[in-house]
């Protein structure tokens, strides 16, 4: 039984870190433990143009505490009025790793979003030649949709149509939740990859709502059904190169969350290395982690996998973590899986 593990330094190819205090207090988790991340885009305001992804990145900069070796991959988000020579510009420049699709009102700061994306087949086309990946938050927002269904709709309605129309761009299938989508994922070419979350490894649906409703567990797209868990679970330790880890963190503060209409959005910076070692294990599948966490997303994005590297140690002792993070007079709660997590991560040069 393999108790002690090490693996290349991973990267966090979906991520939310928000600004202001929340930014502060929520990057030193992830450059704790992530030599890279994609960056999402959506603040409010969004980031629509190069330049605020310029300042934007200046921000997150500021925030990484010294020592840590940490670098965030920009991404704009696309919007019907996005220019295709701004985005291309700040590809050429290096700065602008992808551009994100957020369909409008499917999930948390998405109202910029895209209703038609025949209106952006211009950028898209640009960005087909240029390589720029596409990330897609891929949900209909049709209101007669229901919302566990929602996932598969996007991939036959929206997602195919626009991979047939343009085969030459390059898209990521951000958080899937349901075996379809890693179905399709794994029938794609080159072009088609797909990222998981910590959370939609370990939760189903009836963790948020059975013995009552557990607003932490919420998040967007929606956990499913156990067998799409499972369906998942099989894509994050096939060692397929489509799959690879985004973890998805999106910090909300504690009180946004436990509301009556709380916030869609789950934090696993701080955690989501002994989450998976602990996922991994138990699928027997501990030699597939590096692959997912740390050498995937690095293939796709075309960077090297990073120098460094992370050590994972089973003790007998739970790890500990806090379970929540302060932030100004709030807090955000820190994903809780359920179980004590036995797998301390350590980072080395
Ligand atoms: N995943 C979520 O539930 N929420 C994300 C947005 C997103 O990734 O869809 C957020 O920004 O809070
Ligand atoms: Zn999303
Ligand atoms: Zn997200």
């Amino acid at each position: 039984m393999t108790t002690d593990l090490t693996i290349t330094r991973p990267d966090d190819m979906h991520l939310h870190l928000r600004d202001g205090d929340m930014l502060k207090a929520v990057t030193p988790h992830t450059s704790a433990d992530f030599g890279r991340a994609i960056i999402m885009p959506n603040l409010v305001p969004p980031v629509v143009h190069t330049e605020q992804a310029r300042a934007y990145r200046e921000r997150i900069m500021a925030a990484v505490p010294a020592g840590h070796a940490f670098e965030p991959m920009m991404t704009l988000y696309l919007t019907e009025s996005t220019e295709a020579d701004d985005v291309i510009a700040g590809a050429k420049d290096g700065l602008i790793k992808a551009v994100k699709l957020y369909p409008a009102g499917a999930t948390t700061n998405s109202s910029s979003g895209v209703r038609d994306v025949s209106k952006v087949m211009p950028v898209l086309e640009k960005m087909a030649d240029a390589g720029l990946p596409l990330l897609v938050h891929g949900e209909v927002t049709n209101a007669e949709i229901d919302i566990f269904d929602r996932e598969k709709v996007f991939i036959e309605t929206v997602l195919d149509p626009l991979r047939q129309a343009l085969p030459e761009l390059r898209v990521v299938m951000e958080h899937i939740t349901t075996k379809d989508g890693a179905d399709y994922a794994a029938a794609g070419n080159e072009n088609l990859a797909a990222t998981i979350t910590t959370h939609h490894l370990i939760i189903n649906r009836n963790h948020i709502l059975v013995g009552g409703i557990k607003p932490h567990y919420y998040c967007l797209p929606v956990a499913k059904r156990e067998e799409h868990r499972l369906a998942l679970r099989a894509a994050a330790v096939s060692g397929d190169p489509r799959f690879f880890l985004g973890t998805d963190s999106a910090p909300h503060t504690t009180s946004a969350k436990e509301s009556a209409c709380g916030c869609a959005g789950i934090y696993s910076s701080i955690n989501t290395m002994s989450c998976l070692a602990q996922v991994f294990e138990e699928e027997g599948a501990l030699d597939k982690l590096e692959a997912f966490a740390s050498l995937n997303g690095a293939a796709f994005y075309g960077i090297q996998p990073n120098a460094q590297k992370m050590r994972l140690t089973k003790q007998d002792e739970p790890v500990s973590y806090p379970g929540t993070v302060v932030v100004g007079d709030e807090t955000v709660t820190v994903f809780d899986p359920g179980y004590p997590l036995h797998w301390k991560v350590e980072n080395l040069g």
